[in-house]
């Protein structure tokens, strides 16, 4: 998507053909930054330290990660080590995992010689799919929103969406900002609401950002707005992303998401998921139950940073000292609260049978 008229990815392969260059997004929206990876070191400290994040993001970054590790190590102990220096990078997005999973199908069976060219060639094939696959889902969550503007002929459609899911959580176009670019792109009239997202602000600080940058019309609202808004026929529709969606439809994203679900349930509002297939972990049968919710440091909700009058960059604490804190990043929607599941192969009910019907390989996979 564009910076500034420019297009950009959120993470690339460098013109040098070995190094990686991706988006530091820890400095957006104040400043944009592009950091240059060189080891399989660098890439685990870029996804624990969230200078990329967003869980395509993150798979894709750890699949670079591979191949920077195999221009270090290609032995098999140097592939094994490079998985586990990855794996342990971030819990909840299970991307993390499916990439290094298929960075280590590909690799284990070629001769240490020629892992590094097969390294990068793989890494860069997941990028690739991650755009076509995000592509796959603006086109299926499109048709959501044309319904509901050939519902309401000359008015615009209102979107909502917490945290961020757009083409900074991925390698470009996002996954619930898809069907939003793709909407703004065929003349749609359409707003978005965008939830701040405390206490990182990944809406505040990235989905406006990118959707201010795009044209696109949006509003950034306080976390606890939507139930309010919902309520006074302010929203159509909200679309969100997700770090991980379980078997049974249960969904995994962005710590508040779930209050949203709930609300938005209570007010007959759509609330659909986007996820792309690489997001659905079928070993875990019971989201609710078995996803692991990374906990991330309580300076993360003590502190905030933002510019001053004067343009400098400051941190401030607004939290008394000595007041514990809680900053669980992620919660689970049941599937029962989703009224969709917008993937490449199309809009799916949020149960057990239909995503095994529309992902049967994955499956398998699992199985093994
Ligand atoms: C497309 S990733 C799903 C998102 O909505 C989301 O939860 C997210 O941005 C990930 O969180 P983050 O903690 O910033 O890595």
């Amino acid at each position: 998507m564009k910076v500034d008229g420019k297009h950009f990815r959120s993470v690339w392969r460098e013109r040098d053909g070995w190094s990686v260059g991706a988006i530091d997004q820890r400095r957006l929206p104040h400043e944009f930054v592009v950091a240059r990876l060189t080891s399989c070191e660098d890439a685990a400290v870029a996804i624990r330290d969230m200078l990329v994040r967003g869980a395509p993001l993150i798979g894709a970054t750890a699949a670079y990660g591979m191949a920077l590790a195999m221009r270090e190590d290609a032995s098999d102990a140097g592939l094994k080590r490079a998985y586990e220096t990855l794996i342990v990078a971030r819990p909840t997005a299970i991307n993390l995992k499916w990439a290094l999973n298929e960075m280590r199908a590909a690799l284990a069976p070629v001769e240490p010689l020629e892992r590094a060219e097969a390294a990068y060639a793989r890494a860069d094939e997941i990028a690739e799919q991650d755009v076509e696959i995000n592509r796959g889902i603006a086109s299926n969550g499109l048709a959501l929103i044309e319904a509901i503007a050939a519902k309401k002929p000359g008015e615009t459609v209102n979107l909502l969406t917490h945290c961020n899911a757009g083409w900074l959580a991925t390698v470009d176009w996002g996954t619930a900002t898809a069907p939003i670019y793709l909407a703004h792109e065929r003349g749609i009239k359409i707003h978005v609401w965008v939830d701040e997202t405390r206490p990182r602000n990944q809406g505040a600080s990235l989905t406006a950002w990118e959707l201010g940058h795009h044209g696109v019309p949006h509003t950034v609202i306080p976390d606890n707005t939507g139930g309010h808004l919902m309520q006074h026929g302010m929203v159509d529709l909200a679309i969100v992303g997700t770090d991980r969606v379980a078997a049974n439809g249960d969904v995994c994203n962005k710590i508040g998401t779930y209050l949203k679900a709930l609300a938005a349930h209570d007010n007959n509002v759509p609330f659909y998921v986007a996820l792309p297939s690489p997001t659905i972990d079928f070993a875990v049968s019971d989201g609710i139950r078995d996803i692991p919710i990374e906990q991330r440091s309580g300076t993360e909700v003590t502190d905030m940073t933002g510019l001053t009058a004067g343009g400098r960059l400051e941190t401030v604490r607004i939290v008394p000292e000595g007041s514990p804190v809680a900053n669980y990043a992620f919660d689970v929607t049941p599937a029962r609260l989703v009224t969709g599941l917008i993937t490449e192969r199309g809009v799916l009910k949020p149960d057990r049978a239909s995503l095994a019907a529309a992902f049967p390989e994955r499956i398998a996979a699992a199985a093994e």
